[in-house]
């Protein structure tokens, strides 16, 4: 690749860049309450996730964007579905509120929770 300047940065050939989509994906100017959990607010979004909007970018964009998606859409939606289809989701005992629950972040290039979250599962079907 040759040599370019984007948004005045000089980028010379063969350098590495990583974006922050942490960032992006908690702009206040892109997302209305952006550290709030809403799912719901993609339901009638336009914003798609497959690297076609740079607004939301868990798989990449472009050529070497994540080979892996299918096999990862799927098993993240089977795994997730079957954990709420089949199970009803209590508090540890001593727990009162969810508002106890910890949600603090540790790492650095990717982030995890800092405590592990504890929930005790209740079969219903
Ligand atoms: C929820 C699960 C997954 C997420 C969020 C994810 C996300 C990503 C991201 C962000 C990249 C970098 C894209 C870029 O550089 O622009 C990537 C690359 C890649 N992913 Fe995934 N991935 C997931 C699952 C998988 C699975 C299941 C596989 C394989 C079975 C896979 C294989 C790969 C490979 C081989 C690359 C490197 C592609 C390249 O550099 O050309 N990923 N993934």
């Amino acid at each position: 690749m040759s040599h370019v300047k984007i948004n005045g940065y000089d980028i010379p050939p063969k350098t590495q860049i990583q974006l922050n989509v942490w960032a992006i994906g908690r702009d206040p100017r892109r997302w209305t309450d952006p550290e709030e959990f809403i799912p719901e607010r993609f339901a009638n979004s336009s914003v798609d996730f497959r690297g076609q909007h740079f607004d939301l970018l868990p798989f990449g964009s472009g050529r070497r964007s994540c080979p892996g998606m299918p096999m990862a859409l799927a098993s993240v939606e089977l795994g997730l579905l079957s954990l709420l289809y089949f199970f009803d989701w209590k508090l540890p005992e001593g727990m009162v509120s969810e508002e106890h629950i910890d949600m603090e972040e540790a790492g650095n290039l990717t982030v995890v929770k800092k405590q592990p979250l504890l929930l005790v599962p209740v079969r219903h079907h």
